[in-house]
């Protein structure tokens, strides 16, 4: 299968003398929909803003279909790579067509207006994302997980060959979680999209993801599929929890007991 993505030996940090994210390394195909888990601040996020080239690795490379992205333009891999972060801008009062316009400008010559086949296209991303009807409303008259969508339906006007997703679940309700989540099976599966997301919910990775990426202080420590990832010892060594681990028709579903040793804050005891 082809390769979408290849990180090799990234490194991060946000100090002079910090290390964030430290021998990184990543193989994503195409088509495959990876889930990065782990802890707080194990640098998921940071790992995820090198993949889109939205901060610079100081260390390694990042490379799409086989090319190094340092040496592309910021539009070429806006054409093929777009990127979900769990709050996007919540105060702009413009339409829902407008901003999934904005989608297209990737595309765009800069003297061209988003009209024609490119039109088409925006009909096309409101059309797969279920936002047909709400397109002339202001993204201030919706809710949570429309305006979520609506941010989705921009991004696929885009159309990317992968999508990243940071936690883009995190402030809806279940129903609007999985909605979203079934979306992106959809896009996934039916479009050959391939996406890789950052998630807390376990059992939701367990569902969706081909293949799971733990991390834990800046480094893959587990990686496989999510069966074989999410074992008992795992729950104990990356997140420092007890869990019992059912299969639910080969799904691993898991439900935590306790944690091993208390969290506690530093230098409190
Ligand atoms: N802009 C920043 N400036 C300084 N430090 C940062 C910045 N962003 C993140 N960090 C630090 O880098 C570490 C990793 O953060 P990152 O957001 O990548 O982790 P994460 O695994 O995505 O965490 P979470 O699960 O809490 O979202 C954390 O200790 C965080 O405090």
């Amino acid at each position: 299968m082809n390769q979408a993505l290849t990180a090799s030996e990234l490194k991060y940090g946000y100090r002079p003398s910090e290390s964030i994210v430290e021998g990184f390394n990543l193989n994503v195909s195409s088509g495959e929909w990876l889930g990065i888990v782990g802890p707080n601040g194990s640098g998921k996020s940071t790992v995820l803003r090198m993949l889109a080239r939205l901060v610079t690795p100081q260390r390694g490379t990042v490379s799409m279909s086989g090319q190094n992205m340092a040496n592309m333009n910021s539009k070429a891999i806006a054409r093929q790579m777009t990127m979900l972060t769990q709050s996007q801008e919540a105060s702009l009062d413009i339409t829902v067509r407008d901003l999934v316009r904005r989608g297209r400008n990737p595309h765009l010559k800069w003297y061209e207006e988003c009209r024609g086949k490119h039109e088409e296209v925006v009909d096309w991303a409101l059309q797969v994302t279920s936002m047909r009807a709400l397109q002339h409303r202001s993204l201030l008259e919706l809710s949570g997980g429309e305006r979520q969508r609506a941010w989705l339906a921009m991004c696929m006007a885009q159309t990317p060959c992968t999508l990243l997703l940071d936690e883009p679940t995190t402030y809806l309700d279940i129903a609007h979680q999985l909605e979203l989540m079934e979306l992106i099976r959809l896009l996934n599966r039916e479009q050959g999209i391939t996406v890789i997301m950052v998630l807390h919910d376990l059992n939701q990775a367990a569902r969706y993801c081909d293949r799971i990426v733990a991390m834990k202080q800046g480094s893959v420590v587990r990686e496989g599929k999510p069966s074989e990832v999410f074992q008992v010892d795992f729950f104990r060594d990356v997140f420092g929890i007890e869990a019992k681990v059912h299969n639910d028709e080969g799904v691993p579903v898991f439900l935590p007991c306790g944690v091993v040793r208390p969290l506690v804050h530093e230098g409190i005891t």
